[in-house]
């Protein structure tokens, strides 16, 4: 069966990057793998600041709000890069955290959706018909984690 997941606290809810599982990521501490991605958007534009300011929000909702400001640009190869910084986030927030990574390893070979109703690139969208980036992610992060753990 499919393993549906989207909010923080329906069943699956550490699959979402909004789950309080903080990572560190070449040695800096990111409350959620959230504010680590949202983050990202600013590195290397004129608003870099800004990437220390979501580092501190105090939720991921909030870190989410301040990367979506429509007032601030985003770095232009954002579309190029964001599954690379998503993939990161994932990979490193479940090989830090043994107990989600066993609730990861457990799905088996699963499929892994975000049923996230309006968003069709990282889930699959109110219609299912989304490209379900961040479910794909889980899944190659879990293969990743499998082979690991066979070598
Ligand atoms: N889980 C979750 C959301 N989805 C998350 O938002 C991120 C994509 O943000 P963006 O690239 O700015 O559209 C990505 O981590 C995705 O999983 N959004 C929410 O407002 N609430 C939530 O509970």
């Amino acid at each position: 069966m499919t393993i549906r997941f989207y909010k923080v606290e329906d069943p699956y809810g550490c699959f979402s990057n909004f789950s309080p599982h903080p990572i560190v990521v070449e040695g800096v501490h990111w409350p959620t793998s959230e504010h680590y991605y949202q983050a990202q958007k600013f590195v290397g534009t004129p608003h870099a600041d800004r990437c220390e300011i979501i580092r501190q929000a105090a939720t991921p909702e909030e870190a989410a709000a301040l990367g979506r400001d429509p007032q601030v640009s985003v770095r232009p190869d954002w579309d190029e890069v964001k599954r690379d910084v998503m993939y990161r986030a994932v990979q490193t927030k479940f090989s830090e955290h043994a107990q989600i990574r066993s609730v990861l390893l457990d799905t088996g070979d699963e499929q892994i959706v975000e049923d996230s109703p309006r968003d069709w690139f990282w889930g699959w969208g109110a219609d299912h018909q989304g490209e379900n980036h961040l479910g794909k992610i889980l899944m190659e992060v879990r293969d990743a984690c499998r082979r690991h753990l066979s070598s």
